[in-house]
């Protein structure tokens, strides 16, 4: 999916927390790096419409999220830092088979679709347990999850690792790996960017470096580095 974000500025009140942003995004792996408080989040809200510009544009395939947020959030689909954010029935499969009642998906395929979701994350035993009682990485798992059971053809990660355990940071970082879709991550886990296809830094509201991970990491390293000395 070819996401362009033409000139784009956001503000809130008074405060510019994005200021003229403009880049195209078409790669299948792209991570995106920044201080605390520089606009990660903000940008990653922006893909599919969660935040709208203040100035400039963004438009997912042929659509504008101005103009278009529904069909765009069929398409891009959000990974919350939160999960609470995205939890909403008090059963896992029950939460899982909302969106795709909600979208019209035959009765009889949804089952297996939730089913065949879970086992993929390696977590089918979270299918009939209480979302509310689930850890905070189950959580975060159960989020992912009901986010890739709607097939967007591109999903966007608000730091997803921040919860999880080493093993399941590991389950998803080979999830990543072997998505199909289109993949935007957000992240102070440096190390899932290394087989990415390009990272993003971002630092008070600009995109700071655009390249290679293997270029514009460790250049953010450095850059953090020096900005903490005294
Ligand atoms: N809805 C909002 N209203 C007012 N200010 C906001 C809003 N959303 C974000 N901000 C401010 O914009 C700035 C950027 O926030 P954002 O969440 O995009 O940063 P971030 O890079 O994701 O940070 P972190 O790494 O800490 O999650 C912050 O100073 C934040 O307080």
């Amino acid at each position: 999916m070819r996401i362009t974000l033409r000139d784009v500025s956001v503000r809130f009140g008074e405060r510019t927390v994005l200021d003229s942003v403009d880049v195209e995004l078409n790669e299948r792996r792209i991570g995106v790096v920044g201080a605390n408080g520089s606009g990660k989040s903000t940008f990653a809200r922006l893909l599919n419409g969660l935040v709208l510009p203040s100035e400039g544009s963004v438009v997912v395939g042929d659509h504008d999220t101005a103009k278009e947020a529904r069909k765009i959030r069929r398409q891009v689909g959000f990974v919350f830092q939160n999960p609470d954010n995205q939890i909403v029935l008090p059963i896992v499969e029950e939460d899982m088979a909302f969106g795709l009642k909600n979208t019209g998906v035959p009765r009889k395929e949804i089952p297996g679709r939730v089913r065949a979701q879970l086992e993929n994350l390696r977590i089918a035993e979270l299918a009939e347990r209480p979302s509310h009682a689930l850890s905070g990485g189950e959580k975060q798992l159960v989020a992912l999850a009901s986010v890739l059971v709607m097939r967007p053809g591109t999903v966007v990660f608000d730091e997803p690792t921040t919860l999880l355990d080493l093993r399941n940071r590991n389950v998803l970082r080979a999830l990543i790996a072997a998505m199909p879709q289109q993949a935007i991550v957000v992240t102070h886990d440096l190390d899932l960017l290394s087989d990415f296809d390009r990272v993003l830094v971002i630092d008070e509201g600009r995109v700071v470096h655009d390249g290679v991970p293997s270029v514009a990491v460790p250049w953010y390293v450095e850059r953090q580095s020096v900005e903490r000395m005294p």
